[in-house]
């Protein structure tokens, strides 16, 4: 790693680091990222470790001016799982689907491995890089993101929900079989700043052999 002078990069990614909070989407506004910024965001995502380089993840944009056909899917999804959803409920729904200026999907490009196929395939030699570490990676790839969003100034909220669910979202996204939508990431300017959230303990999710 290149060590900048006059830069301490411990105080610099602990501050960053402790400082990032989630924002409600309905946080979110204009001004989001320019293109630029948001190049600098996206690429953050690549430096997430791969095990294997396998790219278990990508992410779909969704531009402001196709924010409809999400809402669509948001509100008949709604309707699929509750057909006495009132008018008042859909829209709400439906109203998800526009609320920060950058908006995209994180999609896991799984195997449908359970812990023990895993092991097997790693017993018999193959590379067997299971969902979980998959989804470790996509994680990773995203808390890049995020970081690098909050260091350029905006906020960011995750927001997932039964819709990511629907066969409707699988469709409109194209979701191969073996994909799965994780959550949505949105990235905007934080119109009302709240409490900072109280962090676990590291003893609370630290033990010793
Ligand atoms: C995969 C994922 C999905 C999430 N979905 C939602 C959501 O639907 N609604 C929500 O309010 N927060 C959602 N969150 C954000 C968490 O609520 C938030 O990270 C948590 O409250 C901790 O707050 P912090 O991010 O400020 O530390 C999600 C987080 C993750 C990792």
């Amino acid at each position: 790693m290149d060590v900048t002078p006059g830069i301490d990069f411990a105080e610099f990614a602990k501050a960053l680091i402790h400082s990032r909070q989630h924002v409600a989407p309905r946080r979110l506004v204009e001004p989001g990222p320019s293109k630029v910024q948001m190049q600098d965001i996206l690429s953050a995502a690549a430096a997430a470790p791969d095990h294997g380089q396998l790219l278990p993840w990508r992410f779909v944009q969704v531009p402001v001016d196709k924010r409809d056909l999400l809402a669509e899917v948001f509100g008949q999804a709604l309707q699929d799982r509750d057909p006495h959803a009132t008018p008042e409920q859909i829209d709400n729904a439906r109203d998800k689907a526009f609320r920060s200026p950058f908006l995209m999907l994180a999609i896991a490009r799984l195997v449908g491995s359970t812990p023990q196929q895993d092991a097997r395939r790693q017993e018999a030699g193959e590379l067997a890089v299971g969902d979980a570490e998959r989804l470790v990676s996509l994680g990773c790839a995203i808390q890049n993101l995020l970081l690098v969003a909050h260091a350029l100034g905006f906020g960011s909220g995750l927001t997932s929900g039964q819709a990511l669910l629907s066969p409707r979202l699988r469709a409109l996204f194209q979701l191969q079989t073996f994909e799965q939508a994780v959550c949505c990431i949105n990235i905007g300017t934080v119109s009302k700043a709240k409490p900072a959230r109280l962090r676990p303990n590291v003893a609370e999710f630290v033990t010793s052999l």
